[in-house]
């Protein structure tokens, strides 16, 4: 399981100082969407060259346009990019397609999903990587739980979760073995982000 470190709700400054204050603890580094949003694709490319050796991951939400989004994503240094699940099936064929070419990887967002069936129809479209998504709005009313992983059960597909992850949810998270645990403002918001980015890597390792 690797630890991405969600970039949100930041300012330029905040998001390197952060990386650089946890970067022994996190696998891939994640330039939230809204950051995008701030900053255009040069904090990706700036990113990319403060931390060669991590994986980068750029949160771009792809909802049309799936060629050129994806493209932008990779020409500045991304290794992976998102695209929405409930995008029209020929963006996420054509984020994939770009992806392919290019020997990177395209994760789909499940936000909004509530039916494996929905699940399973992106895996016949050639989908092989999902992000379990509890969204920051629904976090108001609801918590990780089990039926996030009930959606992707048997599936087979390479998983990452994310939303509200924090030190107290990881023993809910665990037990599922995701490829990927998605944290953001629980390492971020942290007053030591350093201490809980790194006492959350300790509890991925040692869960086996
Ligand atoms: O994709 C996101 C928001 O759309 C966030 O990256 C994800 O939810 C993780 O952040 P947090 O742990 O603060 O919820």
């Amino acid at each position: 399981m690797k630890l991405q470190l969600a970039l949100d709700r930041l300012d330029w400054e905040t998001c390197f100082a952060l990386v650089e204050d946890t970067s022994d603890a996190i696998d891939i580094i994640e330039i939230g969407t809204g950051v995008i949003k701030e900053y255009g694709m040069e904090i990706v490319r700036q990113m990319r060259k403060a931390f060669p050796r991590h994986t980068l991951l750029a949160d771009m939400k792809i909802c049309d346009a799936g060629k050129h989004e994806a493209r932008q994503a990779f020409a500045a240094g991304a290794d992976i990019a998102t695209v929405m699940a409930f995008a029209p099936a020929a963006t996420i064929a054509e984020t994939l397609s770009v992806a392919s070419q290019e020997g990177k990887e395209m994760m789909v967002d499940l936000l909004g999903v509530d039916k494996t069936e929905q699940v399973k129809a992106l895996k016949e479209q050639g989908v092989s990587f999902v992000g379990l998504h509890l969204g920051k709005d629904e976090q108001q009313h609801k918590q990780l739980g089990q039926g996030l992983f009930q959606l992707v059960e048997g599936t087979g597909l390479k998983t990452a979760i994310a939303g509200g992850v924090t030190v107290e949810s990881l023993p809910v998270i665990l037990p599922y073995r995701p490829d990927v645990i998605i944290v953001g403002s629980g390492v971020t918001k942290a007053e030591k982000p350093k201490e809980a980015a790194m006492h959350i890597k300790k509890r991925i390792a040692s869960s086996g």
